[in-house]
């Protein structure tokens, strides 16, 4: 079947926590529609860019886009922004079932709240039907809210010294939050607006429900709980896990996870929803929403909100992600070695004064003429024709100490990679500038799933730590985290033709630099539209 949709994004004032803001809006919504389709399907979104003076792209993510790289929706990486006044139309399969979501990839956009849910059903009777039954299911976007604009965030980040986004004003459930009003500007904040109502999610005693739930949080890692009832977790970004039980989900900006719980719970009162921000000093309230069993209606649970694990429990959520392997029947084993590996040092640095993120020393800038039409067309002055580095010198670099020379270089480079290669990735974390502090980045890749191999706290050794990896039952991804002073591996097939961003999910991280761009097979892409075009050196077509 296809899905036709028809957007229109603007600009609207919005109370998601009670507090009035402008919001990027999909048909004057925030969070947008969910998508639903069914495996095989195909969707098709026409977008009308109704921003006045603001351009616009908008990514599928955890979607591969195979056969239609054109339409990942990356901003500088697969097609020039969307000007205000025109129409872009995205079309593209969603060929595997899950939880996927969908948000702007243009400068700091997603944090206006132009985002929202993909739910893509199992084709019946088909190899990928769901592991696991359930009566009902409910769909949970968790985010970071700010009173500030994308404006005041991005110009701050770039600014000398430093303006930090800092902590968010609010924790936000389907795109709704409470903060207090009396902490609020005057006349900004109404407490009783409906707008800004705890969602409600609604069970029968005695159900199994399925709850989809993903991150767009453009900064906090998150734990998520529902009170009193422990979450079996059966799928991470669309693969079937080996099922394991949790008390609370730990949750980082990109992924997504359905968990199945059961009503067993007291049904004469209702009971809390609840995140935290994990990972970072919380200096946000719990986001709740509350989870009502009929005769509790949609009155608050009688106790506290839950406050989740201590937020400095590295381990905790360490052993999280470690538990997460592939669902036994659905195992799809990963080539047994790569034949490149690349090992990158995510460090804070400076360029130039500004505070920027780099990886092996090279922070990433988008270039002005998008990768997939400057490589398919041969445009080789579009951006640095040198790749960026492969390693770094891992024997005397000390991840426990703040960069020992703080300065980077700034390159649009990209990994050129051999079409159906095996190819590794080590993202090695350390110490920013400040001493002693270390975060969490959830690490995205476009265009691909790909097994996480291992995980380690501490200095990655090539020479000891891949005889550890799994190649047993790695579980399939496309956000994977890379803890405080750890490291991740994983391992993709570069089996997808075309221009693919890597980067970290932290939407203030990605703009300063913390990515890379692969490309794979640009010859196989078939005749680009002419949609993708008109910025840089493709104005006009393109042509050489
Ligand atoms: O890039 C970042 O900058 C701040 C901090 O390092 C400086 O205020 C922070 O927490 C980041 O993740």
């Amino acid at each position: 079947a296809t899905h036709h949709h028809e957007w229109e994004i603007s600009y609207q004032f919005k109370s998601p926590d009670c507090v009035r803001k402008l919001a990027v809006t999909i048909n004057g919504q925030s969070p947008g529609p969910t998508i639903r389709a069914t495996q095989g399907d195909t969707i098709v979104v026409r977008l009308n860019n109704s921003l006045l003076t603001e351009n616009v792209a908008i990514h599928w993510h955890g979607i591969r886009q195979i056969g239609t790289p054109w339409a990942d929706g990356t901003e500088g990486v697969t097609q020039c922004p969307i000007l205000p006044g025109d129409a872009f139309t995205y079309t593209f399969a969603v060929d595997r079932p899950g939880t996927y979501m969908y948000h702007a990839h243009y400068g700091m956009q997603r944090s206006a709240g132009l985002y929202g849910m993909i739910v893509v059903a199992a084709a019946p009777g088909g190899p990928d039907a769901e592991p696991f039954a359930y009566d009902g299911e409910h769909a949970v976007l968790l985010n970071d809210w700010w009173h500030d604009s994308v404006y005041e965030q991005a110009a701050g980040l770039a600014s000398v010294p430093m303006r930090w986004v800092g902590e968010p004003h609010s924790l936000l459930i389907n795109g709704r939050g409470r903060f207090n009003c009396s902490a609020a500007a005057e006349g900004t904040c109404n407490a009783t607006l409906p707008e800004c109502d705890a969602p409600v999610f609604e069970v029968v005693p005695g159900k199994t429900y399925r709850f989809r739930i993903g991150s767009l949080t453009s900064l906090c890692a998150l734990n998520f709980e529902i009170e009193g009832h422990p979450m079996t977790v059966v799928e991470a970004d669309g693969h079937y896990v080996k099922p394991f039980v949790v008390n609370n989900l730990n949750i980082y900006s990109g992924e997504t996870y359905s968990v199945l719980i059961k009503a067993d719970q007291d049904p004469s009162r209702n009971y809390w929803l609840a995140s935290n921000v994990v990972s970072r000093k919380p200096g946000t309230p719990t986001g709740t929403a509350i989870l009502s069993y009929a005769a509790g209606g949609r009155s608050p649970p009688p106790t506290a909100p839950p406050t989740g694990p201590a937020w400095n429990d590295t381990m905790y959520r360490f052993q999280q992600s470690v538990a997460t392997v592939a669902h036994p029947a659905h195992v799809e084993p990963p080539p047994p070695r790569a034949g490149r590996t690349l090992l990158l040092l995510n460090t804070q640095n400076k360029i130039d004064g500004r505070v920027r993120w780099a990886l092996n020393n090279v922070s990433f800038k988008l270039p002005h003429t998008p990768y997939l039409v400057a490589l398919k067309r041969g445009l080789l002055g579009a951006f640095d024709q040198r790749p960026p580095p492969e390693t770094y010198e891992h024997q005397s670099y000390n991840i426990y100490d703040p960069p020992p020379n703080p300065n980077a270089t700034s390159s649009d480079g990209l990994y050129r990679l051999a079409f159906g290669s095996v190819v590794d990735v080590v993202l090695q974390n350390a110490n920013m500038l400040a001493a002693n502090n270390s975060e969490t980045h959830p690490w995205h890749l476009h265009g691909h799933d790909f097994w996480v191999l291992g995980y380690g706290i501490g200095r990655f050794d090539p020479a000891v730590h891949p005889a550890t990896y799994n190649l047993k039952d790695p579980i399939l991804k496309n956000t994977v985290a890379v803890h405080p002073y750890g490291w991740t591996a994983l391992r993709f097939k570069a089996d997808n033709p075309g221009v693919w961003a890597f980067h970290c999910h932290i939407e203030a991280h990605f703009f300063m630099g913390m990515g890379i761009v692969f490309e794979e097979g640009i010859e196989r892409v078939a005749e680009l539209p002419g949609e993708i075009m008109g910025c840089g050196k493709t104005k006009g077509g393109g042509h050489l």
